[in-house]
């Protein structure tokens, strides 16, 4: 029988292989919302280390926190206590060295695929002329497959086309790291396997530290270096962290004929569905 081999860590506890290098640190960080009906504790010491270049995803139960924590490092939150650096530095606003893709694309809708992904670059890049600045838009439209898509508005185009242009456009000014929010839930099942292919070759050529919250256990089995466990909320806090051996550049088929892709998702569903059930009935 083939041994498992992935590692679990125990909450709170920090995984640092020696080759990488410590690039997201979230210490001790606790988040609270305070309304008029109270206060809210959302995340309660929440301890995490992302290595540089590395991709993680982060997985819990719907309202846990996850978007919360991850707005931590791209600067539209911030902690209520503890810190979260970027780099040895804290993270003190939004900035172009963190780049966001969400669920509903946020892209502007008057503007063309072109546009969308020109207004950032022409503002990171005041320096560059026009032309280097248009050169810059188009490779990164060509390497989520949208030349020919380029003129085409938002309306225009389907939803992964889309995604394709969010991600472009986040890519464009090449973020030190790169948080997507659930950036395929809203695709069908086929679209979203061919951006899953497409953004772990991006990745691949480009290596930039990504963070990505999902729902789904195969997409991060597929993509990701580790699996972030998160507690349900309130006083959410990190679970466990699996470790995801399947060697890269990972072939979708290979991998699910390997048994233990079978131990590794049954050990997250367990996680999620009967050590950290959701009472929905409950919200
Ligand atoms: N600005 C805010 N003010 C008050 N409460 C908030 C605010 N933002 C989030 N919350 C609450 O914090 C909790 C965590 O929300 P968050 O969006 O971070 O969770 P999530 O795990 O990303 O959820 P989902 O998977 O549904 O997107 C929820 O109960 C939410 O209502």
């Amino acid at each position: 029988m083939q041994q498992v081999v992935y590692k679990k860590f125990k909450a709170n506890q920090v995984n640092q292989p020696s080759d990488k290098k410590p690039f997201v640190v979230f210490e001790n960080v606790s988040k609270t919302y305070k309304s008029a009906r109270g206060s809210h504790t959302v995340l309660q010491d929440v301890n995490l280390t992302v290595n540089r270049g590395e991709f993680i995803c982060v997985i819990g139960h719907s309202g846990c926190g996850k978007s919360t924590l991850l707005n931590m490092v791209s600067g539209f939150n911030t902690p209520s206590t503890g810190s979260v650096t970027v780099g040895g530095e804290p993270v003190l606003k939004p900035g172009p060295d963190r780049m966001v893709v969400f669920q509903n694309y946020a892209l502007l809708p008057w503007l063309s695929a072109f546009e969308n992904v020109y207004l950032g670059v022409n503002e990171v890049y005041p320096q560059k002329s026009k032309l280097e600045k248009e050169a810059i838009v188009r490779d990164h439209l060509a390497m989520v497959g949208l030349t020919e898509a380029a003129d085409k508005k938002p309306n225009q185009i389907s939803g992964g086309m889309r995604q394709r242009v969010s991600i472009a456009r986040a890519l464009a000014i090449r973020p030190k790291v790169l948080i997507l929010d659930e950036p395929f839930g809203a695709l069908d099942a086929i679209t979203k396997e061919e951006l899953q292919e497409e953004l772990l070759q991006i990745w691949n050529d480009h290596r930039c530290t990504v963070l990505m919250i999902t729902h789904d256990i195969d997409e991060a089995l597929f993509l990701a270096d580790k699996l972030v466990m998160m507690t349900n909320g309130p006083e959410a806090k990190v679970g466990e962290i699996m470790e995801i051996p399947f060697s890269r550049p990972r072939d979708r088929e290979r991998i699910m004929e390997d048994p233990l892709y079978y131990d590794l998702r049954n050990y997250a569903l367990d996680f999620l569905y009967n050590r950290f059930a959701h009472d929905d009935t409950k919200d």
